[in-house]
């Protein structure tokens, strides 16, 4: 299979949760033709919704990945998607979907807008520089207003946005719309799923509307190009659709600007013009030249073009167990080829991994492929180390690139299994959903010794329990959901941990003075310096002394949660010629750590959620002062279209516990409320005080 990249498209789907992203890829498998029927969310048979509890409740919890063809402008492109999830709690899906991505189609709902988890994602597509084109859903729907959400995607996402399509009647009479770059009417058929459109004249009643907004466009290109800008101030008549095109493109790429184009994908309208738009506004694989990353022998910057004459290098985004294959690895190609049955090197383990089989995927199922190469996504089988976020090269040449950042887990809970004869299955189940997903983490608790699952919220803890019992046959009993606190340093101490131990024949010795204090504001784990002079320590004891005081991290003075940052200065220390080893400087770091830790004043730190409520005006009062009992902090006060309220603030994670209930007996049924992760603040007392010891 030979790839032209230029034909390469590799894109994600991403909005707030209902903007009607399942239903869109549904529409685009059917077009391209890889489904000869559409699946529906509301039926469950949705194709990209492939797990049971996806069918079940008609959301995407994982993220699916699967591969078609569009013919555009005489070129077969080749479209790698991945569909998101909405919900923030499967927020790590759009997180490492973004980091592998070339493109990113955003999705709103033309009735409700610019929702919270569409200002995540934006925020997330921003972080990983992705361009991206706007798709505004739902135009058939009562209370549609396509410029309205223009605006906001102006006005609360900062986006440059450009509006290439005016629409042809709105809510039940929505019919098409009028493409502003051709100036031609597109009309969708409502026979045989919207398969075939009408290109027309524009409305007469359109047409004022269309020459302002063409107007607009160009004079905003214009910004961003001097060929179009010198056309625009000579002779207006002589700049091209081909030249708005690829001005559009070239923008779009830059980050410049957002194309907005709209539609309504239930009733099959809009989506054929959004995959040329995708061909023709996000960039292909060499659109974005070349990848920077380390090499870990020389430590030094590399480059990596990503064409496949380049060595191989790739980024495992995704880890899944499959019942089938077992463990399937996501990666993206970034330059070079893999044939199915060679070696690679993994850059953080050091391991050379035979890579038995390689898969194209189709949301669950697997198509084999021999070779793989760059700008493509795929699946391989065989590794027996590899962790999401894992560079995967040519062992020749090796590279790390940028890791994906994954939030922290916020909320625990103590489980158990069912039978006591479960116990093995129940940990094989948790380290493999575990590995599946780096927001997932299981520990053992320092006091009670429960093991404790913990995550980014209630529905994924209760998703992850669906799984153990549906995929692994391990039911559990649970405990209540609690809060996943963290420890702060908040004073520096010098600190010198000697380990002596004398027994019959070698002992063992080891001496450390080092400094600990708080990382820096913002950082996160431990930033290690070692400044031991004149081999007191010798040098390959240093990395066992590191590894050993991050674990000891782990394990924070007060409760036993996980301490967020430290420094730690090695200063100087000494060694025994026979007693000392590895282990002893280990054990004298963790000890250390231990005694030291305990003297810098350790705080409480808690989970601060950001919480938006939408409510009628009339429950507001009651709302508010709820809010206000449960030590949460009103940010704003707004109202939307449809004269409801919408309520923000910051609200610490152990109040809102339940809040769903109490939000609907405090509003009879009439809010909603979604909540997000902000960051971990200290906790005040007299709730620093925890019942744990
Ligand atoms: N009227 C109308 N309904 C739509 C449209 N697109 C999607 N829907 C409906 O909106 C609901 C949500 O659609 P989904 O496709 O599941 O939305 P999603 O963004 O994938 O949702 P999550 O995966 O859970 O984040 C479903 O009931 C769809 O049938 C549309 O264009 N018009």
């Amino acid at each position: 299979m030979k790839n032209n990249l230029k034909y390469t498209r590799n894109i994600g789907i991403a909005a707030h949760i209902d903007a009607g992203k399942t239903t869109t890829t549904e529409r685009i498998l059917f077009y391209t033709g890889i489904n000869h029927k559409i699946g529906e969310v509301h039926d469950g048979t949705a194709t990209m919704d492939w797990m049971e509890q996806e069918q079940e409740r008609g959301i995407t919890i994982t993220s699916a990945a699967t591969k078609c063809e569009w013919l555009y402008n005489n070129n077969i492109y080749k479209i790698n998607i991945i569909d998101t999830p909405g919900h923030v709690d499967f927020t790590v899906e759009v997180e490492r979907s973004l980091r592998v991505l070339d493109g990113m189609v955003a999705l709103f709902s033309a009735v409700d807008g610019v929702e919270p988890q569409s200002e995540t994602v934006w925020r997330q597509a921003d972080k990983y520089k992705v361009p991206r084109i706007g798709f505004v859903n739902k135009m058939d729907r009562q209370g549609a207003d396509f410029f309205n959400v223009c605006e906001q995607i102006k006005s609360n996402l900062g986006a440059n946005c450009l509006i290439l399509q005016i629409p042809i009647g709105i809510e039940d009479n929505f019919q098409g719309v009028v493409d502003i770059i051709s100036k031609k009417a597109i009309i969708w058929d409502e026979k045989n799923y919207g398969t075939s459109y009408n290109i027309r004249t524009i409305p007469e009643e359109l047409l004022e509307l269309t020459n302002k907004y063409r107007n607009i466009l160009i004079e905003t290109i214009s910004e961003y190009d001097y060929d179009i800008m010198g056309k625009y101030f000579s002779n207006p008549n002589e700049i091209s659709e081909n030249d708005i095109i690829s001005s559009i493109k070239k923008s779009t790429i830059n980050l410049d600007i957002v194309p907005i184009i709209c539609g309504s994908s239930f009733k099959n309208k809009g989506v054929q013009v959004m995959l040329d738009a995708i061909c023709r506004y996000l960039p292909s694989p060499i659109d974005i030249k070349e990848t920077k990353g380390i090499n870990p022998k020389t430590e030094k910057e590399e480059i990596r073009k990503h064409n496949s004459k380049e060595p191989f290098s790739a980024l495992a985004f995704k880890i899944a167990t499959d019942s089938f294959v077992g463990r399937l690895a996501f990666f993206r190609v970034y330059s070079g080829q893999l044939k199915s049955g060679t070696y690679i090197l993994n850059s953080r383990s050091g391991n050379k991994e035979r890579i038995s089989r390689i898969y194209q995927m189709h949301a669950n199922k697997q198509n084999p492929v021999n070779i793989i190469e760059a700008g493509d996504i795929g699946a391989a089988v065989g590794f027996k180390d590899i962790k999401t976020g894992d560079t995967l090269c040519d062992e020749n040449y090796p590279i790390i690139y940028e890791n994906i950042s994954f939030p922290d887990p916020v909320i625990g809970l103590a489980i158990e299994p069912k039978y006591k004869s479960d116990i093995d299955k129940m940990s094989l189940a948790l380290s493999k959903l575990s590995e599946e997903d780096p927001t997932f983490i299981v520990r053992n608790d320092k006091y009670t010794g429960q093991t404790i699952i913990s995550g980014m919220g209630e529905l994924h803890l209760e998703i992850i329990l669906d799984r153990m019992e549906r995929e692994f046959k391990v039911k559990v009993n649970k405990g209540n959901p609690q809060v996943e606190y963290k420890e702060a340093l908040t004073n520096s101490i010098e600190h010198r941990e000697i380990y002596k131990k004398q027994t019959g024949g070698r002992g063992k010795y080891a001496d450390i003075l080092f400094k600990l204090e708080p990382g820096k504001k913002g950082a996160q784990g431990l930033e290690f310096i070692n400044k031991v002079k004149g081999g007191n320590i010798p040098k390959e004891y240093i990395p066992s002394i590191e590894k050993a005081f991050k674990e000891a991290m782990k394990n924070g003075p007060l409760y036993g949660y996980e301490i967020n940052n430290a420094r730690i200065i090695l200063i100087d220390g000494s060694y025994h010629s026979v007693d000392s080893d590895q282990l002893s400087f280990e054990l004298a770091s963790k000890i250390g750590f231990k005694n030291a830790a305990k003297k810098t004043n350790p705080i409480i730190l808690e989970p601060i959620m950001k919480l938006e409520v939408l409510t009628p005006p009339e429950n507001m009062g009651n709302i508010v002062g709820d809010i206000n009992r449960r030590r949460g902090i009103i940010q704003g006060m707004e109202e939307n279209r449809s004269n409801s309220k919408i309520i923000k603030a910051l609200v610490p994670l152990s109040e809102l516990f339940g809040y769903v209930t109490i939000l609907r007996t405090l509003s009879s049924g009439r809010a909603t409320s979604t909540m997000e992760f902000y960051k971990y603040k200290p906790k005040p007392a007299p709730y620093n005080i925890l019942n744990k010891k």
